[in-house]
């Protein structure tokens, strides 16, 4: 579905991605794993088209994207959720929706909030609150269910259990788990925390330093080499 080939990446003169491909699973979860700064969201933000990479290619669903902007891959079926749940403060977490459907076309809008809000039960229980006092797992959650609302194909998440208390951490995990599972989505998953990634994951992308130092099927058989590859 995703696939990075070669990619050099950064900010402006900072090079950030040295030669780094990933395949993403055509369904199920890709983990991207790596410590502080190894380059994990720089690889998410260039799979969404946020930064354009210097040199190497992006394909989705065989499509060269590379050239394409943040709006042309969403339109294609690409959702990205930044780290830090972003939704609109001033709005209630029904509202943060109902934008999302707003701009969706069709007789489904409606159907896609209670949708979203059927995979987040939590979120029903704040409906009418203001984003901005939202706890950081409903914050997460919401930002998620906004993702969800685009319908996507694959969906793109950066550390979405980070900072999080750990009873809405397993139910986060639990969603993204099902997503992948009972409805097909395609799921690249940016993590620190390799338990969950290789339980979860179908294939494990290892980034140190901006670049790939080891990669794989995921499940109990990668720890070694992912714990390996982390330690450099
Ligand atoms: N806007 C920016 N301008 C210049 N350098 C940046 C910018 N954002 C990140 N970097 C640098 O790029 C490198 C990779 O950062 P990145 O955020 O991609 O890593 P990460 O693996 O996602 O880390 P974290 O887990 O802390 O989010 C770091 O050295 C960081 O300082």
């Amino acid at each position: 579905m995703l696939e990075l080939q070669h990619v050099d990446a950064g900010y402006d003169a900072t090079r950030v991605l040295h030669d780094v491909s990933l395949h993403g699973a055509p369904q199920g979860i890709a983990a991207v794993l790596g410590h502080n700064g190894a380059g994990k969201t720089t690889m998410l933000r260039t799979a969404i088209g946020l930064i354009r990479p210097t040199g190497g290619t992006v394909l989705f669903d065989g499509e060269d994207v590379t050239a394409l902007p943040p709006s042309a891959r969403v339109a294609r079926g690409m959702a990205y959720v930044p780290q830090g749940q972003q939704s609109f403060e001033q709005l209630t977490t029904r509202e943060n929706l109902q934008v999302v459907a707003d701009r969706r076309r069709g007789a489904r809008r409606a159907a896609l909030v209670d949708q979203a809000l059927g995979r987040f039960p939590a979120l029903t229980e704040v409906i009418d609150r203001k984003a901005g006092l939202l706890s950081g797992g409903q914050r997460q959650q919401l930002a998620i269910a906004r993702a969800l609302i685009t319908e996507p194909k694959l969906l793109i998440l950066d550390e979405p259990t980070e900072g999080i208390q750990p009873s809405v951490v397993a139910e986060i995990e639990h969603t993204i788990l099902s997503l992948s599972a009972d409805e097909g989505l395609s799921v690249l998953l940016a993590v620190q925390h390799i338990d969950f990634a290789l339980h979860a994951a179908q294939r494990y992308t290892v980034l140190a330093a901006g670049r790939v130092t080891s990669a794989g099927a995921g499940g109990a058989g990668a720890q070694d080499a992912v714990r390996q590859a982390m330690a450099i």
